[in-house]
C-alpha cells in the first residue's frame, strides 16, 4: 500500500507508532487493518512492553501481572479478543475460577470467585450487617459495566461517533456521563459504613489502580469489579507474551511493519507539527501522524524539548504523578511448595497502615497453575511483586545494589512463607527486578507503573484522550484515558486508531 502523498517532502509512512506495548500494538493493528501504512518502532528485542516475557532455565516468566481482563467472548468490553480478531488472530485462553485470594490483616481471608453470587455470599458471610450495602455498591459497578458493554468502544474525541452512539444508546451514554466524574470510594461510602469493609474496598481498588477507592475512578472500578464475573479472568495459553506476539503477527499480515532495537530518541517537529522521528542510531523516518506509546513523561520530557512543553501537559503533570514502580521476584519453585487447591493470584498484607507504603502490599501470580507448560515438569512459577520507588534504589555501588536486592527478596520470601510454608527450601530459580530494571527494560520514567492522581480528582474527567497539543502527535497507553491495565490500554489503542484513521481520511 502507498503512503498518502500530501507534502513534497518524502513521507515514508502514514503512521509511526513509538513503542510496541499493548496500547501501541492495538493502535497499529487497527490502522493497518484499515489500510494505513504503519511502522512500529520498538527499542527492545521483543514486543509487549509491560506485557512482555523472558525465558530462563526452562521457565517462561511474564514481565508484568498475569491477571488478564478483556478476553471474554460476549459484549463489547472484551477488547483484547476484539483487537486480535481485527487482524485475523485468536489466542486460546484458560479461565481462572478465582480472580484473587486475599490474605488481609486481622484474619480477613476471602476469595473473589468468578461466580458473582458466590463472591457476594462469601463477603456477606464476613460482614452480615452490611449485606444490603455490599449488594448496592457492587450492583452500581454493574450499572457502569452494562452501559459500556452495550456500545461500540471508540474515540470519545470523534463527534460523529459520539452522536451515533448517543442515538443508539441514549440511556447508556447518560449513565456513563453520570459516572465519569465519580470515584469508587464516594459511592462505596454512600452504602457502606463498616470501616473494615471500607478498607477491604480500598484494597479491591489498590491492587490494580495502586490508589485507595477514594482516588479510583468509578468507570474503571465498574469495569474491573464486573468484568471479572462477566468475561472473567482468562490466561493466554503460552503466557502473556503471546498477546503481543499475535498482534505483531496480525500487524504484519495486514501489511504493517515493526522494527526492534529501534529506540526513538527524538520526535521531529516542523512548524510546530510532528512530522517524523529520529532513532538513536541516527536514522530518520517521516510520517503523516506520530503516535507515542511511551509514557507522557518520556514523550514530553525526553522525545521532545522539555522547555517547549505545552501548557496542557504542564497542567496534566500537576494533576497526575508517577505511581511507584515494583520490586519483582520471579521465582521457580518445586511443585510441592504449593498446598493443594492453591489459587493463581494472591494479595498479602499484614497491617492496614502499610497498604500504600513501599513493600507493604504483596501481589502474587502463579500462572503455571493455569498453564503448566511455562515451567519445567514438577515446578511452578511464583511471580511476586510489591510497590517500590526508584529513589530507594539509586546511588548504590554495584555490590550494594546486589546486596539490597538479596535482602529485599529474602524479606518477601519470609513473608510469603505464611501462605506457602517451605517456600525458601523449595526454591529452584530466583531473579529480582527493581524499579531500575523496569526503567531500563521498559523505557518508563522512574520505572513507574503509570500515572495516578496527585490529589483527589473528579473520576476520569482529568485524563487526556489521544490527541495532544502538538499537531500530528498522539499518545496512547496508560498515560491516556482510562489509565493502567491491559484492557484499559487496549481501549486507548482502539480510540487512538479510530481518531487517527478519521484524521487521515481512511
Ligand atoms: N494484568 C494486566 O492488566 C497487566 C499485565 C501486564 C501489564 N499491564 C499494564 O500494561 C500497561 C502498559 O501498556 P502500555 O501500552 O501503556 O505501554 P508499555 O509501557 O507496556 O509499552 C511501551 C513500549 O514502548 C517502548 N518504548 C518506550 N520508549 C521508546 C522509545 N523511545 N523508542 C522505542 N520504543 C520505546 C517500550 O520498550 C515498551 O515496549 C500498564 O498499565 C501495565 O500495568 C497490565
Ligand atoms: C454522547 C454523550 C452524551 C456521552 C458519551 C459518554 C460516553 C460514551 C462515555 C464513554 C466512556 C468510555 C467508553 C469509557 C471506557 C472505559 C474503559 C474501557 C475502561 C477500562 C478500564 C479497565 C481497567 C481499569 C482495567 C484495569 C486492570 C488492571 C490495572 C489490572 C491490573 C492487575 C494487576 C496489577 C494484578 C495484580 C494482582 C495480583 C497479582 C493479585
Amino acid at each position: 500500500m502507498n503512503a498518502i502523498a500530501i507534502t513534497k517532502t518524502k513521507v515514508d509512512y502514514d503512521v509511526i507508532v513509538i513503542g510496541s506495548g499493548i496500547g501501541g500494538l492495538v493502535t497499529a493493528t487497527q490502522l493497518a487493518a484499515k489500510g494505513a501504512k504503519v511502522l512500529v518502532l520498538e527499542r527492545y528485542l521483543i514486543p509487549g512492553g509491560s506485557a512482555g516475557y523472558f525465558e530462563r532455565e526452562g521457565y517462561r516468566f511474564d514481565v508484568g501481572a498475569s491477571m488478564i481482563f478483556g478476553f471474554g467472548t460476549e459484549g463489547t468490553t472484551n477488547l483484547l479478543t476484539r483487537a486480535l480478531a481485527a487482524v485475523g488472530m485468536k489466542i486460546e485462553t484458560i479461565p481462572d475460577p478465582v480472580q484473587i485470594h486475599y490474605h488481609l490483616p486481622d484474619g480477613l481471608e476471602l476469595k473473589v470467585h468468578r461466580h458473582y453470587e458466590k463472591f457476594l455470599q462469601e463477603l456477606i458471610a464476613i460482614f452480615p450487617h452490611e449485606a444490603k450495602g455490599i449488594r448496592r455498591f457492587y450492583d452500581q459497578c454493574w450499572q457502569v459495566f452494562n452501559c459500556l458493554n452495550a456500545m461500540d468502544l471508540l474515540s470519545l474525541e470523534e463527534p460523529r461517533y459520539l452522536m451515533r452512539v448517543f442515538f443508539q444508546h441514549p440511556f447508556a451514554c447518560l449513565g456513563l456521563v453520570k459516572y465519569l466524574p465519580q470515584n469508587a470510594g464516594d459511592i462505596a461510602r454512600r452504602y457502606i459504613s463498616d470501616p473494615r469493609l471500607l478498607k477491604f474496598i480500598d484494597m479491591e481498588c489498590y491492587c490494580w489502580s495502586v490508589m485507595p477507592a477514594s482516588h479510583t475512578p468509578m468507570i474503571n472500578a465498574g469495569m474491573v469489579f464486573s468484568d471479572r464475573h462477566y468475561g472473567g479472568i482468562n490466561y493466554p495459553k503460552g503466557g502473556v507474551g503471546q498477546i503481543a506476539q499475535k498482534l505483531v503477527e496480525g500487524l504484519e499480515k495486514a501489511g504493517g511493519e515493526i522494527q526492534y532495537k529501534a529506540r526513538v530518541s527524538k520526535i521531529l517537529l516542523e512548524n510546530g507539527k510532528a512530522v517524523g522521528v529520529k532513532l538513536a542510531n541516527g536514522k530518520e523516518y517521516r510520517a503523516h501522524r506520530i503516535v507515542s506509546n511511551a509514557t507522557r513523561w518520556d514523550t514530553f520530557e525526553k522525545l521532545l524539548p522539555p522547555e517547549q512543553m505545552p501548557a496542557s501537559e504542564k497542567r496534566w503533570q500537576q494533576r497526575y504523578q508517577k505511581s511507584p514502580s515494583f520490586l519483582s521476584l520471579h521465582l521457580g519453585v518445586k511443585a510441592e511448595v504449593l498446598p493443594p487447591q492453591t489459587e493463581c493470584h494472591h494479595i498479602v498484607l499484614e497491617d492496614w497502615e502499610k497498604m500504600e507504603t513501599a513493600e507493604g502490599t504483596i501481589f502474587v501470580s502463579i500462572p503455571t497453575l493455569l498453564d503448566p507448560s511455562l515451567a519445567p515438569e514438577g515446578h511452578h512459577i511464583i511471580h511476586t511483586f510489591t510497590p517500590s520507588w526508584l529513589e530507594d534504589w539509586q546511588g548504590l555501588s554495584p555490590q550494594e545494589y546486589e546486596e539490597k536486592k538479596e535482602t529485599a527478596a529474602a524479606k518477601l520470601i519470609h513473608r510469603l512463607e505464611a501462605i506457602f510454608p517451605g517456600l525458601a527450601a523449595g526454591l529452584d530459580y530466583q531473579e529480582v527486578g527493581t524499579p531500575r530494571t523496569h526503567r531500563r527494560f521498559l523505557g518508563r520514567d522512574d520505572g513507574t507503573y503509570g500515572p495516578v492522581p496527585s490529589r483527589k480528582l473528579a473520576g476520569l474527567l482529568g485524563m487526556p484522550f489521544n490527541r495532544t497539543a502538538i499537531d500530528g502527535l498522539y499518545c496512547v497507553g496508560d498515560s491516556t484515558f482510562p489509565g493502567q491495565g491491559l484492557n484499559a490500554v487496549a481501549f486507548s489503542g482502539f480510540a487512538c486508531g479510530h481518531r487517527v484513521a478519521v484524521d487521515l481520511g481512511l
